[in-house]
């Protein structure tokens, strides 16, 4: 099932758009004598869709982990605010793994409920539950046990779980990273299609920079506990995958991740 489209530029001016302005400022945060993060400042706009890349252990999903409350930092603030009043509003944000974390004794749909919390006991849980699980492509799997499920389905699932509760803000550590190539541009899609029509803002871990190109507005390159690269991605959606506009901006983040010397021919155009 595809969702209903809107271009980007509308949504930004949608008063139904309901992502939350995320402000960073000197975000830190050591385990013992590791200084992972050193001081982070970021402004994030309402609703847009921010990639975060870099080398392996440079604290990616430590950050993710900071912005959604599940890790506190050692120094250094995050501020979510509404993007209209500019108030600040508290955190409501979800998280999705690279595994999907279904609960192996519970339906799909009552999966897919966990993400209501307390809202589980609601009346509207079951329907919300239902039309999410539609949204992501799985109606009439609500009775489904997960262990009969793929992995792209059990990671729809898990998208499902996190948009259930229509969050304002999605954090995502490398959601499609166990997908085989062909299920993770599914996903892609279903990803920015979730996204261009809810309006949520979202910041996705990957360490695969095209993957970044095809669905962010900006990518960050994390290195050395700082941000290293701040690249705006000024294309048109649905981006075409594999053209040169996308191949060039690739080749440089490429490059400030790996240093110049060391990109491998393929890499170069
Ligand atoms: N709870 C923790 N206790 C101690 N060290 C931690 C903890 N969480 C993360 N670290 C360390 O922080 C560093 C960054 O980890 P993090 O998982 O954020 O990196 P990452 O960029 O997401 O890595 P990857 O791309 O491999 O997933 C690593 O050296 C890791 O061992």
């Amino acid at each position: 099932m595809s969702l209903p489209r809107r271009e980007h530029q509308d949504r930004a001016a949608d008063e139904d758009n309901r992502g939350v302005a995320i402000s960073i400022d000197g975000l830190a945060r050591s385990f013992g004598a590791q200084a992972v993060l050193e001081g982070i400042d970021l402004k994030i706009e309402a609703g847009s869709f921010v990639a975060v890349v870099g080398r392996s252990g440079c604290g990616k999903s430590t950050l993710l982990r900071l912005l959604v409350g599940l890790d506190q930092p050692t120094s250094g603030s995050v501020r979510f605010s509404d993007p209209v009043t500019g108030a600040a509003v508290a955190g409501a944000g979800r998280i999705m793994f690279q595994e999907a974390r279904l609960l192996p004794w519970a339906k799909v749909l009552e999966n897919v409920e966990v993400g209501l919390g307390r809202r589980r006991s609601l009346p509207t849980a079951r329907a919300a539950a239902s039309a999410t699980l539609a949204a992501v492509g799985l109606e009439g799997r609500e009775n489904d046990w997960p262990g009969v499920l793929s992995g792209g389905q059990r990671q729809r699932v898990a998208l499902a779980r996190s948009l259930v509760s229509a969050p304002d803000f999605l954090a995502l550590d490398e959601p499609f990273g166990a997908l085989d190539a062909l299920t993770r541009i599914e996903m892609q899609t279903l990803l920015e299609g979730v996204w261009l029509d809810q309006g949520f803002t979202a910041l996705f871990v990957t360490h695969d920079v095209a993957e970044a190109l095809t669905l962010a507005d900006r990518v960050i390159l994390l290195e050395d506990g700082r941000v290293a690269l701040d690249q705006v991605v000024d294309l048109p959606r649905p981006r075409r995958r594999g053209s040169v506009d996308l191949a060039l901006l690739e080749e440089q983040i490429l490059k400030a991740i790996l240093g110049s010397e060391r990109v491998r021919p393929e890499y170069e155009i």
